[in-house]
């Protein structure tokens, strides 16, 4: 049986890669910071993926175990012998785990030949590239001979809403997920054979990545961040707000417009792409909640990430995105007490102004068009609805 090693053992790691691996006939391992989790997962060795939808299905995934991430013994072993290593930890997390990953993969270079493919499953573009230059920092030559030959690290772009909705579980490690996926694989990558049943191996990832980024993740979090601003709970209220789904709506449309331009994909394919994704996020039975979806605002308004990205591709090629841009100030206004992120930008608010903040969140320059445009935004967003 081939054998697959996971870290994160969180919402999408058992409610969407390991189902799918499991699926795929892979014996899972899975690995994770958290000795609760662990210790649960080593008790069931096995749990249900619940699905989310009219007629509620139950899956079941087993024969499962689990290590903690500090167990060197038997993470050694798990690595020397796996076919598949796959992580949804965070992609704040991958340096870390690169780190430990190295050593590992040494002791498997002196033990074993065969083939290895590794791919991170995080909400960020080319999330891989990031683990793979970790494990290869500072590395001699010879070890870095190794990796390019025997190891394959297709970057991917991985997509089911997996909430921590509240609801009957048969055991605590259960899972609830939406019915629909998508985990898109640059099969140039690939070393050797990778057999996922339900993945698409593509030939050109970054246009997946990023429309799935812009249009879902991008006015997942315009969503969460108004919805939050206006009082509501959960995604599936939030996105039935007229003026929400107004703004989500020309978000998209702001950011299939770059889309269309940089990738060359036909206007009406992106609309029917949006138009599904608003129609998952009205999924009531998900029960997701605003402050799940618009966690560490300083991941989601980075440069680099599924807001300002889009904003700056619009901006380059001559279109005020104004609807992104409410996104990116609503963000700014997500002042939820339990996100340490959120409380760090609040923090950053009172102590050095709102520019410098943007400024610093965003990469943006203070005296750029588009961080004015957002202040503005901020202001006029926090004058109609800041004081709740
Ligand atoms: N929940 C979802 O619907 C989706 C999440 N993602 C991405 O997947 C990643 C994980 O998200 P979730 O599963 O929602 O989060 P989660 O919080 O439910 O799961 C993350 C898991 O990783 C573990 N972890 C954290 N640091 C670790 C480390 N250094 N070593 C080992 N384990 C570690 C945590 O203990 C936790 O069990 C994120 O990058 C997210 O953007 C991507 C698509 C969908
Ligand atoms: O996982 P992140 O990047 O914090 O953001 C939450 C996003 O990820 C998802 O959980 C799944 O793609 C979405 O629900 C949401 O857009």
């Amino acid at each position: 049986m081939l054998k697959a090693v996971h870290f994160g053992a969180g919402n999408i790691g058992r409610g969407f890669i390991g189902y799918l691996l499991y699926k795929s006939e892979y014996e899972i391992t899975f690995v994770d910071i958290s000795k609760e989790l662990v210790e649960s997962i080593n008790t069931y060795k096995r749990y249900n993926v619940i699905i989310l939808k009219d007629n509620v299905e139950k899956e079941e995934v087993k024969n499962i175990k689990a290590i903690h991430i500090e167990d060197e013994e038997n993470l050694s072993k798990a690595i020397v012998d796996a076919d598949i290593i796959t992580t949804s930890v965070g992609a704040n997390n991958l340096k870390s785990i690169g780190e430990k990953l190295r050593n590992y993969l040494k002791i498997r270079k002196a033990n074993i030949d065969k083939p290895l493919n590794i791919m991170a499953c995080e909400n960020a573009l080319f999330a891989t590239n990031i683990l793979k230059n970790s494990i290869l920092e500072k590395e001699d030559k010879d070890f870095i001979e190794y990796v390019n030959q025997k190891i394959g690290f297709p970057n991917t772009a991985v997509d089911r809403i997996v909430p921590n909705v509240d609801i009957k579980k048969e055991l605590p490690i259960d899972v609830a997920v939406e019915d629909f996926y998508e985990w898109d694989i640059d099969k140039k990558a690939i070393i050797g054979d990778l057999n996922i049943k339900g993945v698409e191996l593509v030939a050109d990832l970054e246009p997946y990545i990023e429309r799935k980024l812009f249009l879902l993740n991008g006015a997942h979090a315009t969503t969460a961040y108004l919805g939050y601003l206006k009082g509501y709970k959960y995604i599936h209220e939030a996105i039935e707000d007229d003026f929400i789904r107004n703004i989500v709506s020309g978000m998209q449309e702001e950011a299939s417009l770059a889309l269309s331009r940089k990738h060359n994909i036909k206007k009406d394919e992106l609309g029917r792409y949006a138009s599904k994704v608003i129609k998952r996020f009205k999924n009531s039975y998900l029960k997701d909640e605003v402050v799940r979806v618009g966690r560490e605002p300083t991941r989601k308004l980075a440069g680099n990430d599924r807001l300002m990205m889009p904003a700056k591709f619009c901006y380059e090629i001559g279109v005020m995105p104004q609807f992104i841009l409410y996104g990116i100030a609503a963000g700014l206004l997500f002042d939820y007490k339990e996100d340490p992120k959120a409380c760090e930008i609040q923090n950053d608010i009172k102590n050095f102004g709102l520019e410098k903040t943007i400024s610093k969140v965003t990469g943006l320059e203070e005296n750029s068009g588009l961080l004015q445009e957002i202040v503005k935004k901020y202001k006029e967003l926090k004058e109609a609805f800041g004081k709740r």
